[in-house]
């Protein structure tokens, strides 16, 4: 029996595909799998216990993946699950940021009990125009599941629209609207747009991809929406660029104590996700990609290690190895194998950046003796019988 364990609350259409295999557990240290939205798992211990954590999700900067794939766990995320619902969040906060939709809302409370209200909302009103986005500039960084998805709405909804990312993936490419410019220098929109949206993932090389450089090159009275990490913008550079007007809204997901209570900026408590469909979507993935990797040993969608795939094991053995991505791992294993007289029945290696999966389904199980062998060849991470 395998123990799973939630560190957030996940949607009940994932966890009933858990199998009768699975028991659920709220002592984390005794957990093989996790399940976890936004907790932060950095300074949480990896148990001995632990094989996978499924991020029911796309961030993944709240668990220590390098760390993961130093111990052979495999960190799972859940891409484009959640992308329609940050869409459409986003085009609402363009839209909010466009029109005093809430300045407006604000006034109307604040009138319960006026009985010429009708006509009071008629003299107040000019005081809540604002303009439209149908003919403005987008610029959209990162051009993945939510930044494609946000591009041609945007494009939809009649917006001039620049893309950005040098690393976009052909599907991708293949799905974003014609109408969507491609930009190769990011300058470019820092440039030319009205609105800026940011969709990629927070890492080392992204964190403060708005600074006081961009703004500098921004256009008087900017949008700038992050639905992403807090730590994509530098927070001191909008400050700045929101007291000199340069900024005319900041739209963001992610509260900060620095970026709340100031009238030009927008402050969501991280809703981008938080919907029953991606919820669900999310969970659905998440769990079933998790149940694949501890019932058979395949990988699918994981952030730090390959994409692997042998389907049911119907032989004898199937045996999972994680090792480092270097030269003649496999010749050592087939020769263990060999060496014990087990024949090979089917065989699949995979590598992703410094790590590497090796699936084998053998003609018999492999023994705790052979695992030790195996696992005693330089640069082996772990082995795993799987059946
Ligand atoms: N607010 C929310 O609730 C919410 C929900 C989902 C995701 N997110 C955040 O949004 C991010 C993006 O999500 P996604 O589902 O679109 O992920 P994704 O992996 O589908 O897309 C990320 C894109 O960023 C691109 N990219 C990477 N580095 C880049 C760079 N330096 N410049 C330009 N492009 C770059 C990649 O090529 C990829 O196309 C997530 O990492 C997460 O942090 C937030
Ligand atoms: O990266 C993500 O998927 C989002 O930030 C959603 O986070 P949540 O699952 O905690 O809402």
């Amino acid at each position: 029996m395998f123990k799973y364990t939630c560190l957030n609350p996940i949607a009940r259409l994932g966890l009933d595909l858990m199998t009768d295999a699975f028991v659920e557990t709220d002592k984390y240290e005794e957990a093989n799998a996790v399940l976890v939205r936004s907790a932060k798992m950095h300074d949480m211990e990896l148990g001995e216990e632990l094989l996978a954590i499924a991020r029911a999700g796309a961030g993944v900067n709240n668990i220590p993946v390098e760390e993961c794939a130093k111990k052979g766990i495999v960190v799972f995320n859940t891409p484009g699950a959640n992308a329609n619902a940050v869409k459409e969040l986003v085009i609402a906060g363009m839209l909010l940021a466009s029109r005093d939709i809430i300045g407006g809302v604000n006034w109307v409370d604040t009138q319960e009990g006026n009985e010429n209200v009708g006509a009071a909302a008629e003299k107040q009103k000019k005081q809540y125009a604002g303009e439209e986005i149908y003919g403005k500039k987008l610029g959209v960084i990162g051009l993945g599941a939510i930044g494609a998805r946000v591009a041609n709405a945007a494009s939809g909804l009649g917006m001039k629209v620049l893309g950005y990312d040098p690393y976009i993936s052909v599907d991708t490419a293949w799905n974003l609207s014609s109408t969507v410019e491609h930009i190769k220098d990011i300058n470019e929109i820092f440039k030319n747009c009205d609105f800026i949206t940011v969709h990629v993932p927070l890492t080392a090389d992204t964190k403060n991809t708005i600074d006081d450089k961009a703004i500098e090159l921004m256009k008087d009275g900017v949008v700038i929406l992050n639905f992403s990490r807090d730590g994509l913008v530098n927070e001191d550079a909008l400050l700045k660029g929101l007291e000199n007007g340069k900024i005319k809204k900041y739209v963001t997901d992610f509260a900060t104590p620095g970026v709340i209570g100031n009238e030009d900026t927008i402050v969501i408590p991280h809703l981008g996700a938080s919907t029953k469909e991606a919820e669900d979507n999310c969970a659905v993935m998440a769990v079933n990609q998790l149940v694949n990797y501890i019932e058979n040993g395949n990988i699918k969608n994981s952030v730090n290690f390959p994409n692997c795939d042998l389907g049911v094991c119907e032989v004898a053995g199937r045996v999972g190895i994680f090792h480092k991505n270097i030269t003649n791992m496999i010749g050592q294993f087939t020769a263990i194998l060999a060496e014990a007289g087990i024949n090979i029945e089917k065989m699949t290696n995979q590598s992703k950046g410094d790590f590497a999966y090796t699936l084998i389904d053998t003609a018999a199980t492999v023994t705790d003796d052979l695992k030790a062998k195996i696992a005693a060849v330089d640069g082996v991470i772990k082995v795993r019988v799987v059946k």
